[in-house]
């Protein structure tokens, strides 16, 4: 599998606090990647530098072959890194077809084959449209996102963010908040997304279950640090990890 994102010995402090020391890491594509960690290791900061809201103090971010350090988070969701935030960042009075569209309208070349002749404009909904659907989001298209309930509106941030045909999609904590159904039907999603659009997927994730059934690599953090790079199934049998993270008796 060829090699999307490379992280390369990023830090990142603030006032004295080390968030990142030293984060080297590779996803390749095709990946759900997980990223995991206790509260304050630094998780939210890592993708925060990914994704450009953050500048790191030193460190490279490669994606797809060219370093992103110093190019707003504008530019690198054009080039294919979309994100959702662990609050919501939906525009709450907005209709849920709107929100949607203006992913979509980010993708615009992306999605030729839609009424390649049609208006611009026309394009951008048929498209949306498209991903609300695939979603199951589409019986919510024109209610207002922030009326709806808390898991519906975790999709339609997701929904928004696929609609921008992300290369590489960033989530922080999809599943917090939500019930184990909400959780097993995002997941499938998701699923479905990495496979039928090729989207590949690093998620921040404190439900540890989910991540070690879902993930093809896990990356786990503590104060900053990478503890651990590899496969699910040698997550508990790593001892840093079981110290810093598990709790000895896991
Ligand atoms: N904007 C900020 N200003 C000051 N300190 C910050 C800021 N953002 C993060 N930190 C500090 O950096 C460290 C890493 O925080 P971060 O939020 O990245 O961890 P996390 O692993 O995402 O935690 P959680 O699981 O609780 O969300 C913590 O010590 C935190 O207090």
């Amino acid at each position: 599998m060829s090699r999307l994102l490379e992280a390369e010995d990023l830090h990142l402090s603030f006032r004295g606090v080390k968030a990142l020391a030293g984060v080297s890491f590779t996803v390749s594509e095709g990946d759900l990647f997980a990223v995991i960690g206790p509260n304050g290791a630094g998780k939210t900061s890592l993708l925060n530098v990914l994704s450009g809201l953050y500048k790191p103090s030193r460190g490279k971010v490669v994606f797809l072959g060219e370093e992103l350090v110093g190019q707003s988070p504008q530019d690198r969701v054009r080039k294919g890194l979309g994100r959702t935030f662990q609050n919501l960042e939906l525009f709450r009075g907005m209709t849920v077809l709107d929100n949607v569209k203006l992913g979509a309208e980010l993708a615009v070349g992306a999605y030729t084959d839609l009424l390649p002749h049609a208006p611009t404009e026309w394009r951008i909904r048929r498209w949306a449209e498209e991903v609300l659907d695939y979603l199951h989001l589409s019986p919510y298209r024109h209610a207002p996102a922030g009326a709806l309930p808390y898991g519906l509106q975790k999709r339609v941030e997701v929904a928004r963010a696929l609609a921008g045909r992300p290369k590489l999609l960033l989530l922080d904590e999809p599943m917090a908040g939500l019930s184990l159904e909400e959780k097993q039907d995002l997941a499938r999603f998701l699923l479905d997304a990495r496979r039928e659009w090729g989207v590949t997927l690093l998620l921040v994730e404190h439900d540890l279950k989910a991540v070690l059934e879902l993930s093809t690599c896990v990356l786990v953090m503590s104060y900053g640090e990478v503890l651990y790079q590899g496969a699910p199934s040698g997550v508990r049998e790593d001892p840093r990890v079981a110290e810093a993270y598990l709790g000895r008796s896991a």
